[in-house]
């Protein structure tokens, strides 16, 4: 046990997630019960160069843990891309005498970690904060599953009026590399055809499909805003095979990002921001906190940053669904 951690900073860095203020109420009770001073950041990254931090109360987040975005705010940040905005942020941390950084954020917020790891000695714990679903090291990372319900509530609606006019819709879902959401909420609303980044076949699939297409049902198919070919050219390809159709294209875009989070999401940022404060009273550094078939678990950031979990009973599925 490391009994000379006094002060511990935290932020939240890349996208916001739903469960970010789950995770900061849990990191600042876990601190309080053993006597630890909790600074948070503002902005990610940039608040670290910028020193804008602020003491973090636990009675405040406790009334935000059903919240969604981060009461830290958020933010991606070219300066701390560069050797000069990582050093200005280690002034700062030396200058506020933190003793250990907690970040919540995605892959991108590790690779930084691990960039400034070169120069600042002090020991970083991660929590997975993104809806992307893209980190190995976790079944899941906070805010994907109220992103997929957010997805679902959505396109259920749109299946409504689908049916109402016959018309075939492409929804796009968010997904910047990877298709977790779309083949979730695809699978979920028993969409007609998921493209994903990670399929090739996917395309292929959906043409077919539509190209026949004259039904008295409506058509969905869910696309990854990731998906190398995108809904876009999707659908003017389906059209100039069928020009008949009635066919549209909605992007849910952020609306999947904002809303109180999900049960499971709520309980994921309570785990993992008691085990990452715990992972720094057990000397833990430079590793993520997650959950992996319901356990907890340390994956080492060089390791979440390399590869995404590619399952590919999931890929199974969106074939078999897609015929
Ligand atoms: N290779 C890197 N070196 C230093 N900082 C990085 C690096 N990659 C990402 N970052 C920092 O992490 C921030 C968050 O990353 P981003 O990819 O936007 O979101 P996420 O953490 O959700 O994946 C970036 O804006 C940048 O400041
Ligand atoms: O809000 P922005 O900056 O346009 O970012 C959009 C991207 O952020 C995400 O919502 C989440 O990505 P990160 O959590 O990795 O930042 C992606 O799905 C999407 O491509």
């Amino acid at each position: 046990m490391n009994t000379n951690m006094k002060h511990i900073g935290v932020f939240t860095s890349g996208g916001d997630s739903p469960g970010m203020n789950a995770a900061l109420f849990a990191i600042a009770k876990t601190a309080e019960v053993n006597s630890i001073k909790l600074s948070g950041f503002r902005k990610g990254y940039e608040g670290l160069i910028d020193g804008d931090l602020v003491e973090l109360d636990t009675q405040e987040l406790q009334k935000l843990v059903h919240r969604g975005g981060t009461f830290l705010k958020t933010a991606r940040s070219a300066r701390f891309l560069t050797k000069e905005g990582r050093q200005q942020a280690l002034e700062n941390l030396r200058k506020n005498n933190i003793d250990a950084l907690i970040a919540v954020g995605g892959d991108g917020t590790f690779k930084g970690l691990l960039a400034f790891s070169e120069i600042c000695e002090l020991p970083f714990i991660g929590i997975p904060g993104t809806i992307d679903n893209d980190m190995a090291g976790t079944d899941f990372t906070l805010g994907f599953d109220s992103a997929v319900n957010t997805a679902i509530e959505n396109i259920d609606k749109i299946r409504d009026t689908a049916e109402s006019h016959n018309r075939i819709f492409l929804i796009e879902v968010m997904g910047r590399d990877c298709g977790y959401i779309a083949m979730h909420s695809g699978l979920g609303v028993g969409a007609d055809a998921i493209l994903v980044p990670e399929s090739g076949q996917d395309f292929v699939r959906l043409l077919e499909k539509a190209s026949v297409y004259d039904s008295e049902e409506a058509f969905i198919a869910v696309v990854a805003e990731g998906d190398e070919l995108g809904a876009e050219i999707a659908a003017s390809k389906i059209k100039e095979l069928n020009p008949k159709l009635d066919l549209r294209i909605t992007k849910l875009g952020h609306v999947q990002r904002g809303g109180n989070p999900s049960a499971a999401d709520r309980m994921l940022g309570i785990r993992l921001g008691a085990a990452s404060v715990k992972a720094l009273l057990q000397e833990k550094k430079s590793v993520m906190v997650g959950i992996l078939n319901n356990e907890l678990s340390l994956t080492p950031f060089d390791q979440v940053v390399k590869q995404h979990q590619v399952q590919d009973e999931l890929y199974e599925l969106v074939k078999i669904f897609g015929k």
